[in-house]
């Protein structure tokens, strides 16, 4: 199995005063496996606890409790650099994940030069194979991000994913700030990739038409706890918990009311 998370929690700890700590389980005891070319999809209210599953499996904040193997090794035995080349991550909006300052060629080099040892040519002719890939000329290279739209920009968070030709993308709402065609367009490309490179997605999403589209598991939450999972089209067909019919009904309601 390509990625194992074993109860996995997380508990932050504030000082609301200087004699007074606030406790937040942000999550509580979290356990699934994904493989190759599979697609987990992560759906909850404000506050459940999405983005910070998110967060640890791509390092960027560390467990209170529980293990996340990768290849069937604890990701604890993996050098930060291999477990940056194996998950990348993709955040909502790309217009403040990409450095304002920087063209989009510099931006797409930073991960080749931090984490390989391929040359000038070789770094180049990497950022434009995947520029294509993503459906990008070469061209941009000498573009900077406030020169595109944010489906370009979304384009261009991805091609940084793809760089180090990752095994698993953790993609936090990355259709979120989308109008619906390009946001179609996109979902496309995200399937189109997942077959090419056999990658495994972890979605997190509020968009239940897309989930249904792109997901193969889905994992409802709520307080830091999953409360319900299992196969999307069955769950979002058959849904059993109160929270999954409550997020159903109001996308139904979103839909009719051409909301969404
Ligand atoms: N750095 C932090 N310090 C303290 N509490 C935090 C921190 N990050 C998240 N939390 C708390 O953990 C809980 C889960 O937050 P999280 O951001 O994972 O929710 P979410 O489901 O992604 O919400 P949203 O859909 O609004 O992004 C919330 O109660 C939040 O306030």
């Amino acid at each position: 199995m390509l990625l194992e998370v074993n109860e996995l929690s997380k508990e932050y700890k504030q000082s609301v005063l200087p004699w007074k700590t606030k406790k937040t389980t942000a999550l509580h005891k979290v356990s699934f496996s994904l493989d190759h070319y599979q697609t987990l999809a992560i759906l909850g209210e404000t506050g459940s606890g999405k983005s910070t599953l998110a967060k640890l499996l791509a390092g960027a904040e560390k467990p209170s409790s529980g293990q996340i193997l990768l290849n069937g090794n604890p990701i604890e035995n993996t050098s930060a650099k291999e477990r940056c080349r194996q998950i990348r991550m993709i955040f909502q909006d790309p217009a403040t994940s990409l450095n304002p300052n920087l063209s989009i060629g510099k931006i797409l080099d930073e991960p080749l030069k931090l984490n390989t040892n391929l040359n000038q040519a070789e770094r180049q002719e990497k950022i434009e194979k995947i520029l294509n890939r993503v459906g990008l000329l070469s061209d941009y290279v000498w573009h900077y991000p406030h020169m595109l739209s944010n489906g370009q920009k979304q384009r261009i968070a991805l091609a940084r994913a793809l760089m180090l030709d990752p095994k698993i993308i953790v993609a936090d709402k990355p259709f979120a700030a989308m109008d619906p065609s390009t946001r179609s367009q996109m979902v496309n490309l995200f399937m189109e990739l997942q077959q090419t490179f056999g990658l495994a997605y972890i979605f997190v999403s509020h968009n239940l038409n897309i989930v249904k589209h792109i997901s193969d598991y889905v994992f409802v939450m709520h307080n830091g706890m999953v409360v319900e999972q299992g196969k999307t089209s069955e769950v979002l067909t058959n849904p059993r918990h109160v929270l999954t019919k409550k997020l159903l009904y109001s996308q139904q309601m979103l839909k009719s009311k051409n909301i969404i």
